[in-house]
């Protein structure tokens, strides 16, 4: 019988990583090296950790990521990071496995895989198979609207809008933020979405803990080609064919809905995909529905992992060959 894997995951107590471990904590292939509370911030101990696991995944503030990423010398070590440190950066495979047709394998052979961030999964998931298809020009202006609940600022915004003793404890139920058109998504979502330009990005954060809505307008008129509805929907929904955890909604459904709760998918690894379209108007509004620490997140960094591992996804995909 095969010796566990022996995972380390370094920011274990945070939002993420404890989501990590709960997810994993039953799994018999697994071992954990873990660090006792006054370690866990311990340079010489996290080496240790770090370069006697066989997967390690980083759960940290990117600072911390990028000093963990370079304290690891044993050459069969592998990492997962979840923090924004190496989204774009050459040598780490972008772990979004649905993104291509061959993401799934790279992911697979891969010894540093950058977790996807939890905006970029639905920005990414939706304009990409639209300029592969050449319906979006990557020269194209895309505008990202999007919310998130406080979770996604891990626990110092969680305590913000929870801890009433909290010096920057809130009651406010909505924001927008990241108006100086600097945020860290942009950049990973124009190289993984394909574009040539930054997306204007647009994100809110609301009085609940977990969710997120990602959308990208588009005025179909505007567009060379003059795409419908139809064909952008089928373009979308012909990407993810197949695939375990990214549906598409039809239109029929998308056009009974009157609203959509961000909260539709927490707890899940899951990631929905709408058109909401009007023909006659030609416009669009294309939105994905996520959970940030699910698919956005932790259970995102359990899928790679088991993508690594070589284990069957249900997808009849063989990773091994
Ligand atoms: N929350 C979300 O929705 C998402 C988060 N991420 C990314 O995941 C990473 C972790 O985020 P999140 O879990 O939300 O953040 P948290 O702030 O909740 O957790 C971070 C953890 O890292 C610990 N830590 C900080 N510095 C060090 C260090 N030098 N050595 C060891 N441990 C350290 C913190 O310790 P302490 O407990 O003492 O503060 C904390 O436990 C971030 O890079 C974030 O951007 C990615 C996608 C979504
Ligand atoms: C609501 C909120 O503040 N969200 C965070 C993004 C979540 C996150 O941690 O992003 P990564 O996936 O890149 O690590 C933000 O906008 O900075």
């Amino acid at each position: 019988m095969a010796l566990p894997t022996q995972i380390f995951i370094d920011g274990e107590a945070g939002t993420t990583g404890l989501q990590i471990r709960a997810r994993l904590e039953k799994r018999g292939d697994l071992e954990f090296i873990r660090l006792s509370d006054e370690k866990r911030k311990d340079a010489a101990a996290r080496k240790e950790a770090l370069n006697s696991a066989d997967i390690v995944i980083l759960c940290l503030p990117d600072d911390a990521a990028k000093e963990a990423a370079a304290l690891i010398e044993n050459p069969s070590v592998r990492v997962i990071d979840a923090s924004s440190a190496h989204r774009t950066s050459p040598g780490w495979v972008y772990g979004l496995p649905e993104m291509s047709k061959t993401q799934r394998r790279e992911i697979a052979g891969a010894k540093r895989v950058t977790n996807p961030g939890c905006y970029p999964t639905g920005a990414i998931s939706l304009i990409r198979p639209l300029v592969s298809a050449n319906i979006l020009p990557a020269d194209w202006p895309v505008t990202i609207n999007a919310i998130s609940g406080y979770s996604g600022g891990g626990k110092q915004m969680i305590a913000e809008f929870e801890d009433k003793a909290a010096p920057n404890y809130t009651e406010v139920p909505y924001r927008i933020y990241a108006m100086g058109l600097e945020h860290k998504h942009v950049e990973e979502i124009r190289v993984n979405g394909g574009l040539n330009h930054r997306p204007l990005f647009a994100p809110a954060v609301g009085r609940y803990a977990q969710g997120m809505i990602v959308e990208v307008p588009l005025q179909l008129w505007a567009l060379p080609g003059g795409a419908t509805v139809k064909r952008v929907h089928e373009t979308i929904a012909d990407s993810y064919a197949g695939e375990r955890f990214v549906s598409v909604a039809s239109l029929d459904e998308a056009a009974a809905l009157k609203t959509l709760d961000p909260e539709g998918l927490n707890g899940t690894n899951e990631l929905k995909l709408f058109v909401f379209g009007n023909e006659e108007r030609k416009q669009a509004r294309l939105v994905a529905l996520l959970d940030n620490l699910g698919k956005g997140a932790s259970a995102q960094a359990v899928q790679c992992l088991n993508i690594m591992l070589g284990l069957d996804e249900g997808l009849g995909v063989n990773l091994q060959g």
